[in-house]
């Protein structure tokens, strides 16, 4: 039997996506705008799990300049030791402004490097596409880079699984391997001409269809931003909502705010005991070979099993 590239290609992408690790965990995102040193300096004491240095919309436009500089410079340092395992991004601007080609260039081509790249506005493939060749020709070590996309669009929704597969697919040959999905919900409720309100009722299809097809393809899913920064009740409302509908984190884009995505995308002590008990029960059950099994009451077979795996394994980040 002759089996075509493009199938031979498609079959390692998806086994590269179906394997990936996801030992790095994101629970609170946070923007830092890149060209405030002071908050720069001020992020890495926050314990947030992803800090993100912004070229994009948290820097005005006069300032881009300055933000790509600082950003470069403080990237030049090395990445700041803060006793713990953190990621360390670079949001550059979206592939349709004057500043990205630059802002990517000259966070990837320095000595040090960030962990990740996130790229805005993701339309369509064809911004990958571009996004990948001149990502390539700026990276010059064999270093992985982690590649975050934003969904961010109506056209953006409409693509999503095509931009999803081309994202597996262009890694391969590519020095990136794609490991989340942002729901750039500002953004997104710009684009459909809405505005949002309090229950965000308006945005739950797209905010389900994010998270769901992050899941589909094994990425990481980041959920939408919550503007009021200091109503610190909302946001934990919020973001206790974003984890019971499957996401891994949230947007964050103040240190008030980081503590309590944080706790919010951990489990609660209740949901540990009930895993604990589950995986014990399991582990005996396999023994006498039955593969489905009564446990509180309720039918436990393999789904539920890997449910309470994921507690577990979350549960052991702090
Ligand atoms: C919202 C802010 C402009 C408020 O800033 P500020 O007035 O300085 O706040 P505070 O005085 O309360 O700050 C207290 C101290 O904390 C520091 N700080 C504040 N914000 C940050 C931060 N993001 N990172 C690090 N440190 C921060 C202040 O400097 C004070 O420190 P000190 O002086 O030492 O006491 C501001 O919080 C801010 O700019 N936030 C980021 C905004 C941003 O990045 N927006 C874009 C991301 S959201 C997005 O992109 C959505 C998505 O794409 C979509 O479409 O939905
Ligand atoms: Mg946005």
């Amino acid at each position: 039997m002759i089996i075509g590239k493009t199938a031979v290609r498609t079959v390692l992408s998806c086994y590269k996506i179906f394997t990936r690790n996801y030992n790095v965990p994101r629970r609170a995102l946070m923007y830092v705008p890149g060209d405030d040193l002071r908050k720069i300096s001020k992020s890495f004491t926050l314990n947030a799990d992803c800090i993100v240095l912004d070229c994009e919309d948290g820097v005005a436009i006069n300032q881009k300049n300055v933000a790509r500089e600082t950003i470069r410079s403080f990237l030049q340092k090395g990445k700041p030791n803060i006793g713990r395992e953190y990621d360390l991004g670079v949001r550059i601007n979206s592939l349709d402004t004057e500043f990205w080609q630059e802002d990517l260039r000259s966070c990837l081509n320095g000595e040090f490097r960030p962990d990740t790249i996130l790229l805005p506005k993701v339309d369509d493939i064809e911004t990958l596409k571009l996004f990948s060749d001149t990502a390539n020709t700026y990276i010059t070590t064999d270093k992985i880079l982690n590649l975050i996309i934003y969904i961010e669009s109506a056209k953006s929704f409409v693509n999503l699984i095509d931009i999803c597969k081309t994202a597996g697919t262009l890694s391969n040959k590519s020095k990136f391997r794609p490991v989340a999905l942002v729901f750039g919900s500002d953004d997104f409720c710009a684009n459909i001409g809405i505005t949002r309100t309090t229950d965000s009722v308006e945005i739950l299809y797209a905010r389900q269809k994010l998270v769901l097809t992050a899941k589909a393809f094994n990425l990481q899913a980041i959920d939408m931003v919550y503007i009021k920064y200091k109503d610190l009740e909302g946001l934990k409302i919020q973001s206790e909502e974003g984890a019971r509908l499957g996401y891994t984190g949230k947007q964050v884009i103040h240190p008030a705010q980081v503590p309590i995505v944080q706790e919010a995308f951990l489990p609660t002590s209740t949901q540990v005991e009930w895993a604990t008990g589950l995986l014990e029960s399991f582990e005996k059950h396999q023994k006498q070979g039955k593969g489905a099994f009564n446990y509180k009451g309720n039918m436990i077979d393999m789904p539920t099993v890997k449910q309470a795996e994921n507690i577990i394994k979350l549960s052991k980040l702090q």
